[in-house]
């Protein structure tokens, strides 16, 4: 078990294309993941996003099932995005709210909890990542480092079963990567976390990796074992 989550019924794709236009990004991926800490790597479109997207709900897959967490993508979206949580690259696309802590309180619309109760839940999670002197401040003037970190606040506040970044580190610079990575692969963190990235010093951090290439999977396993491969593709 990885905090609530059931590892029997993690990520599971069964027979996936996702045809995109005339581009086939996904082709025939079939992948059971039950690792807390999942990196995905490859060469630009090769497929990680459309992978990530679709876990998400975001992307429908053209064949084959997709289930996440015991959740059948195709016919339960909804219950689908109340588990997992998704942080992309951009931290100014993620921002919905003047100040930061109406933007990590937002992330709690629609749970039964009381106005106090979010409150206190919002104040612990800026203390955890770091952002409570900036409580009252607006969430556009941040950093890129701070409203990246804030956009994880926000993730992670919700408690979600999976945690999907996608190249979350992207436009940081190295000391805000660094940051960012150490909320993004917390040991006890409580969630699956699924990583999309070119960073390789971050993908190697995790506890299993795939390799992405024309749409397949190409390897997949131990990290280190993962990147060498990625890395004499890449030589070829
Ligand atoms: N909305 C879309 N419409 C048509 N083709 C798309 C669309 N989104 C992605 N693709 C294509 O699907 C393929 C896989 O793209 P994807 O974004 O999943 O790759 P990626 O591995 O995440 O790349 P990168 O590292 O550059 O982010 C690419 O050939 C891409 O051009």
């Amino acid at each position: 078990m990885i905090g609530d989550i059931d590892q029997s019924s993690a990520i599971r794709l069964d027979g996936v294309t996702a045809r995109l236009g005339d581009t086939v990004a996904l082709d025939d991926v079939t992948l059971h993941l039950d690792d807390a800490r999942i990196a995905v790597i490859g060469a630009n479109g090769s497929g990680k996003s459309t992978f990530a997207r679709l876990v998400g709900g975001l992307t429908r897959a053209t064949a084959g099932s997709v289930r996440v967490h015991g959740v059948d993508a195709a016919k339960d979206t909804a219950t689908l995005r109340r588990l997992v949580s998704i942080v992309f690259s951009n931290p100014d696309a993620q921002i919905v709210m003047p100040t930061v802590a109406e933007d990590v309180a937002f992330s709690l619309r629609g749970t039964k909890a009381s106005k106090a109760d979010i409150a206190a839940q919002v104040a612990d999670a800026l203390d955890e990542f770091g952002l409570t002197a900036l409580a009252d401040r607006s969430a556009y003037e941040l950093s890129g480092g701070q409203k990246q970190l804030l956009a994880l606040c926000g993730a992670v506040i919700r408690r979600p079963a999976l945690l999907i970044a996608d190249e979350p580190t992207a436009y940081l610079d190295a000391r805000n990567s660094a940051a960012v990575a150490d909320h993004l692969l917390h040991p006890e963190a409580g969630h699956q976390l699924l990583l999309v990235t070119h960073d390789l010093e971050l993908a190697a951090r995790c506890d299993t990796a795939l390799l992405f290439d024309g749409g397949r999977v190409v390897a997949q396993g131990a990290p280190d074992d993962v990147i060498a491969a990625y890395r004499a593709s890449l030589r070829a």
